[in-house]
């Protein structure tokens, strides 16, 4: 398999402080050094809790932000930030909220060719051409082009902003909680044209949510995310059926997973560290049912083979 994406330690703080004049207050980490790769053609999904760094991670991916510090590979090329338009042609974002991502006062025939003149400098008829293809890909009706997003329901809002995204003809895309908007039925529908899309485009997605069941529907590794760090990586049908790190077992003990009963959590802690203050070991330590000293002072690293967990005390994985 060739690697689609390689992130090497790839993080990012924000300055935070009391208004422009004053000084900084301090700093927030909001995605701490991560490194990992996604093969092609393979669905890595990334799953948290709310403010655990996804959307940081996912806007750095598409150069909305500029790391604070590392690398972005993409076909073995490293991303230049200086050059958004390198960014473009070879990963894009679909977002949470289809309807508020599309620009109200513009058709959506304006909405697709903005990237395919952005970035391709296409004149009308290539643009024509492309977006007649790509509608028929996500089985949009054409006169659906000379509409205004508000006229469309969710779903339907949901396939233009992929058709966005695919226009562009970029290989890897950034699925940011793409069917946490929809009503359940809908929901179905956009992941079967998700999974038809991948296999005809060989696209290779980034799934963000923090839905556990559906991560785990669509995903072929899952890595999970706890204070802006990858706590644990492995295969989907693994990570919450036999979780390594307790966070995991956590998050799988209080969410509905396909083939493991819900169970009471073992924490009940459900405090987040304070990004400002964060404590000098493991970040989950404070909530850990297995935290020792050795988990308050020291951070524990990304480790194992198939499956891997930042933890000093996994769990077996039974
Ligand atoms: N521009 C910013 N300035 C300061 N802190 C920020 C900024 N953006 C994000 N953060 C902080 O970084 C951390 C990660 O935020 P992020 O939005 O990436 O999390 P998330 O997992 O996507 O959460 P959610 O699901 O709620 O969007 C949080 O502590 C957040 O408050």
């Amino acid at each position: 398999m060739t690697e689609a994406l390689k992130l090497t330690e790839l993080s990012k703080s924000f300055p935070v402080g009391g208004g422009f004049l004053a000084a900084s207050r301090g700093t927030v980490k909001a995605v701490h050094p991560i490194s990992l790769t996604v093969q092609q053609g393979e669905t890595l999904g990334i799953v948290g809790e709310s403010g655990c760094g996804k959307s940081t991670l996912a806007r750095m991916l598409v150069g909305l932000l500029e790391p604070t510090t590392g690398t972005i590979e993409i076909d073995g090329a490293a991303l230049d930030n200086a050059d958004p338009a390198i960014f473009g042609k070879r990963i894009q974002y679909v977002f949470q909220d289809p309807i508020s991502s599309l620009n109200p006062r513009k058709t959506i025939r304006q909405i697709m060719e903005a990237p395919l003149k952005r970035l391709y400098g296409m004149d009308r008829a290539q643009r024509d051409t492309r977006i007649s293809e790509i509608f028929a890909s996500v089985n949009l009706r054409e006169e659906f082009l000379e509409r205004y997003p508000h006229e469309f329901s969710g779903g339907q809002a949901q396939r233009i902003g992929i058709a966005r995204a695919l226009a562009a003809n970029a290989r890897i895309l950034i699925l940011d909680e793409p069917v946490s908007a929809l009503d359940v039925s809908v929901q179905a529908q956009v992941l079967n044209l998700l999974a038809d899309l991948k296999k005809e485009f060989s696209l290779t997605y980034l799934f963000i949510s923090h839905d556990l069941a559906v991560v785990e529907a669509v995903s072929d590794r899952i890595a999970v995310l706890y204070f802006g760090s990858v706590v644990e990586l492995g295969p989907a049908e693994e990570i919450f059926r036999a979780p390594r790190h307790p966070y995991t077992k956590l998050l799988a003990d209080s969410a509905p997973v396909v083939g493991r009963p819900l169970t009471a959590p073992e924490s009940k802690d459900t405090e987040l560290p304070d990004p400002l203050n964060p404590p000098p070991g493991c970040a989950f330590a404070a909530r850990c049912p297995r935290s020792s000293d050795r988990c308050r002072k020291e951070v524990p690293r990304l480790e194992g083979d198939r499956v891997q967990a930042a933890c000093f005390h996994p769990l077996d994985g039974d």
